[in-house]
């Protein structure tokens, strides 16, 4: 595992890197699958098929809650490229994160992830005017969303991407923003994600109000619920997975968000370590004149936000804590299926469009050396 702020962390770990990502691809790629074919049959449902259409509404109705949702999607574009030319677009997003190692960690991926988290995070299954927010639209690209005090920082993620849009210009921002998640988490040695292309950017009367996204100086886990349950529909184990493998990788940054420093020891790897970190350190308040924030007893080095102890404190969120901490492959193989049903939200994709599932770098033996 890396040190934090080890520059040199991708390079020294890459043999390492290799056998174990590729491992993990492989072992992921059949969840991933099976999320895809359920999140791709969930969104392309026919009516009145019989029987076995009805086993898929009833196992929609859990996924994707109420026949509401279905009333705050948007269509997806049926005129999409072929599977070759997105891997094409992977591809290059993941040598321009190799390239530029000099951010943060050794990394700009978690900033990638976290853009593509705060596009889908601004939906709201419950709003059925043209400001229902999520991916579809792309108006983080206008200044009024990228001034949403929760969005502070991602200018820096979008002005890396915007080489690729215009190398891609078929690329929508939605499309672009949320396949940058993906190659985010893959190339961190994550699991598979998959994902469909077909949003279509909107003008600025779709961009979503302020104080969607989760305020991290909340501390109840009624006010998390409010957020990932009523607004975004995910339950607590969902609300659990997508948090805690979030914040194992990239940090805080006292520029934008006001709290500082990162939760793990390895902040450009995908693991479970916030799960450990929560239960087996001490935390403490730190010691400053910032925001309200957790530091690690020991070395001071590691945090936790208000909103992530909540994690901790809420007996219904801490058993699902205490199982991931124990079974990483489950807190992976949950994040894959539930990753990509966050980048989905309030997306209705054609039958045609069928789910991507792309390879690593390290998987096609591409090496930028
Ligand atoms: C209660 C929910 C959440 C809250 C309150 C929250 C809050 C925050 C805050 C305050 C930061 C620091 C931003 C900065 O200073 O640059 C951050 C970073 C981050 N968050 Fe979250 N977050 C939440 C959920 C999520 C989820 C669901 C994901 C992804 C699945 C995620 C992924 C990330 C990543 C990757 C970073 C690091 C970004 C970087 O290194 O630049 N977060 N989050």
């Amino acid at each position: 595992m890396s040190s934090i702020a080890n520059p040199f962390f991708r390079t020294a770990s890459r043999t390492f890197v290799y056998s174990k990502a590729s491992f993990r691809g492989l072992a992921y790629g059949s969840v991933a699958l099976a999320a895809a074919a359920a999140v791709y049959y969930g969104n392309n449902k026919q009516p009145g098929k019989g029987p076995s259409n009805f086993g898929t509404k009833a196992f929609l109705g859990g996924l994707f809650g109420t026949a509401e949702y279905e009333k705050n999607t948007r269509e997806a574009s049926v005129d999409v490229k072929p599977f070759e030319d997105y891997q094409k677009v992977y591809n290059d997003i993941a040598l321009r994160i190799r390239e530029h190692d000099e951010w943060d960690d050794g990394s700009y991926a978690p900033i990638l992830v976290r853009l593509a988290w705060h596009n889908s995070g601004s939906y709201d299954q419950h709003d059925h005017s043209a400001t229902k927010g999520g991916t579809y639209a792309g108006t983080m690209r206008f200044e009024k969303e990228q001034k949403d005090p929760e969005n502070a920082g991602l200018t820096a993620a979008m002005k890396f991407l915007a080489p690729i849009k215009e190398k891609y210009p078929f690329l929508s921002e939605g499309d672009l923003w949320t396949l940058g998640g993906v190659v985010g988490i893959q190339e961190m040695e994550g699991p598979k994600i998959a994902w469909r292309p077909g949003r279509e950017d909107q003008g600025e009367e779709a961009i979503p109000p302020y104080h969607r996204l989760p305020d991290a100086a909340q501390t109840t886990g009624d006010y998390v619920r409010s957020v990932f349950h009523e607004r975004l529909g995910f339950s607590d184990k969902e609300m659990v997975c997508l948090i805690g493998v979030g914040h194992a990788i990239g940090r805080c940054h006292t520029y934008s968000s006001g709290f500082d420093g990162p939760w793990t020891f390895s902040p450009t790897t995908v693991t479970n370590d916030f799960f450990e970190n929560l239960l087996e350190e001490d935390w403490e308040f730190k010691k400053w004149n910032g925001k309200k924030q957790y530091v690690d007893a020991k070395t001071k080095s590691i945090m936790m936000l208000p909103t992530d102890m909540v994690l901790k404190t809420d007996p219904k969120f801490r058993k699902y804590v205490e199982e991931y901490a124990k079974d990483s492959d489950k807190a992976l193989k949950d994040f894959s299926v539930v990753f990509s049903k966050l980048l989905e939200r309030g997306v209705k994709f054609p039958s045609s469009t069928k789910p991507m599932l792309f390879q690593t770098l390290d998987e096609q033996g591409i090496d930028d050396e």
